[in-house]
């Protein structure tokens, strides 16, 4: 089950949901409109090394906006942090940002319970566009979870992605052991 907007809005009304900045007419009939916030950072390494910690550079979108190019993996990063205490986060591209060729995550749209953050975006593009800060970019989506939740994601010893920022987070895949 998602949650519909008067339902996101209880749940806002109880902490149990936390975006900010909150706009009215961001919430959708079940959904929430999120923002491109004003940092992207890329690989500094061409050849990335799943094993290795792959070091990232960060930069500011011009006020005049930035083109983003094929072949590159950019992250960026929400304007929005969340929390969400109860549900299922899911972020999700938008039609129109779809129709723009921009894809927003690289598998990974699934939050967990307990998330406390902005929310990397993982962007890739079919073909060159003028991003800008501010810019509409994808859309929280909230799921009732059925059981009992053995442990939150903010409460758990080994999450990569707790710590809070306001810029996009590189891949912690190294810290895992395998
Ligand atoms: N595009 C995305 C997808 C998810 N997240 C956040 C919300 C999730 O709660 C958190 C962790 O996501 P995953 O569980 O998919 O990531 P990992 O399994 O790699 O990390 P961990 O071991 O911390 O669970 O990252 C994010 O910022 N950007």
């Amino acid at each position: 089950m998602i949650l519909s907007d008067s339902r996101i809005l209880e749940e806002i009304e109880k902490g149990t949901i936390i975006i900010e900045p909150f706009k009215r007419e961001c919430l959708g009939t079940n959904s929430y409109d999120v923002h491109l916030g004003k940092y992207l950072a890329t690989y500094t390494n061409r050849v990335l090394d799943a094993k290795a910690h792959n070091e990232i550079e960060h930069f500011e979108i011009p006020k005049n906006g930035y083109v983003l190019h094929p072949g590159t993996l950019y992250l960026g990063v929400t304007l929005e942090y969340t929390e969400t205490h109860a549900h299922v986060p899911f972020l999700e591209g938008k039609s129109s940002t779809g129709r723009l060729g921009i894809d927003i995550h690289a598998t990974a749209g699934k939050g967990d319970v307990g998330f406390c953050n902005t929310w990397t975006l993982e962007i890739s593009v079919a073909q060159p566009v003028k991003v800008y800060a501010g810019m509409p970019i994808g859309q929280l989506i909230y799921f009732v979870v059925e059981g009992n939740i053995a442990t939150m994601y903010n409460t758990k010893g080994n999450a990569k992605y707790n710590n809070k920022t306001t810029r996009p987070v590189e891949s912690m895949m190294w810290k895992n052991k395998f």
